[in-house]
């Protein structure tokens, strides 16, 4: 079977949620096997691939092999089994994590937390610019916090894409709202890219702080107080979340929906925040909790890893020190690259 009738199928079919077999495949919508055995042709070589469903795995995996991608294949996805089949083989990974770019709350040093405000300017070129530098990495699905400052990193880094094609938001606060912004045209769904928005990679709730200015809560509360709040592993600020409360659920969110992703050889963004992005990498790097305290991202500025062989694999930013030098660690990013450069010939 084509895989255009396993979208339309998928475009077809009902929320998992609804009918109690729980589970998103993320950027495809729901899917539910009770829905496929009422009618839909299903070709069981597609029944493969990285994704996940926490009941109903087999159905899930057929949306994630159909629009499977892996680094080396990603400028044209494959939509056959067999095409699946040998990627998988050598299949790797690649792994962008971006801090939104600054934010208008950033420019008044204000504790942010999970109030939601918008880019600066300043912030709005920042993601342009990561963009520029992620613009030859492979991207086949998106992840974002549910705060607008990482949604507009993640699609403004993407209008500089070489790839071009588009970032789709998977909307699922209702099962209408599933439902109304499906997609019917397998073409079109091979130009999209799926964005996932998940409260889990929030920044971390600041509590009482959300709102204070930093420099005048060190003058009032003291700076070693406030670097306490603000840097330790464990303390949570007033009425607010620790890092090692952020960790809990932003690691258990990327080991329970972006990690399988990763192994079935999807290439992933992630927009988010400067401590659900410290809590993920130091999962990542294996940091311990002294190690991370010192760790400070910048905003949007893009760090990739690569994932191979259940391992990730910092390359740092695709910036530093040259770009060469982060296309001349594997093979598949330069053969990506290459596939790019053919494109525009
Ligand atoms: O205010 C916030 O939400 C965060 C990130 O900007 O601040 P901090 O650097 O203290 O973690």
């Amino acid at each position: 079977m084509a895989a255009t009738t396993i979208h339309q199928a998928v475009g077809t079919l009902q929320s998992c949620r609804s009918n109690g077999n729980s589970g998103l495949c993320p950027g495809y919508g729901h899917v539910s096997l009770r829905s496929v055995s009422k009618g839909f042709k299903v070709d069981v070589g597609l029944l493969r691939g990285g994704s996940y469903c926490s009941k109903k795995r087999s159905t899930c995996v057929i949306q994630a092999s159909a629009s499977h991608a892996t680094v080396s294949d990603a400028v044209s996805a494959p939509s056959s089994a067999n095409s699946s089949d040998s990627k998988k083989k050598t299949s790797e990974a690649a792994l962008i994590l971006i801090r939104h770019g600054e934010s208008m709350w950033n420019e008044k040093n204000l504790f942010t937390g999970c109030v939601d405000v918008p880019l600066t300017k300043k912030g709005v070129e920042e993601a342009v610019e990561a963009g520029k530098r992620i613009s030859n990495i492979p991207v086949d699905m998106i992840y974002t916090s549910s705060l607008i400052r990482a949604q507009m990193t993640a699609m403004l880094a993407m209008t500089q894409h070489r790839r071009k094609k588009v970032p789709t938001i998977i909307h699922e606060e209702s099962e209408q709202a599933g439902a109304w912004s499906q997609i019917f045209s397998e073409e079109t769904n091979k130009q999209c890219i799926p964005v996932v928005t998940a409260w889990q990679l929030n920044e971390r709730m600041y509590g009482e702080l959300q709102g204070l200015n930093k420099q005048e809560t060190a003058d009032r509360y003291g700076k070693e107080q406030v670097h306490e709040w603000r840097r330790s592993y464990d303390i949570p600020p007033p009425n607010g979340e620790s890092l090692e409360m952020c960790a809990e659920r932003a690691v258990a969110y990327f080991k329970e929906h972006i990690e399988p992703q990763l192994a079935g050889g999807k290439n992933i963004m992630i927009a988010a925040h400067g401590n659900s992005l410290r809590s993920i990498i130091m999962y990542l790097d294996k940091l311990t909790s002294q190690e991370v305290i010192s760790l400070e991202l910048s905003t949007g500025i893009p760090m990739l890893y690569i994932f191979k062989e259940g391992k990730f694999i910092r390359r740092g930013s695709p910036a530093a020190p040259t770009e060469a030098g982060v296309y001349a660690y594997t093979k598949t990013l330069a053969q990506y690259r290459q596939k790019l450069d053919n494109m525009v010939q």
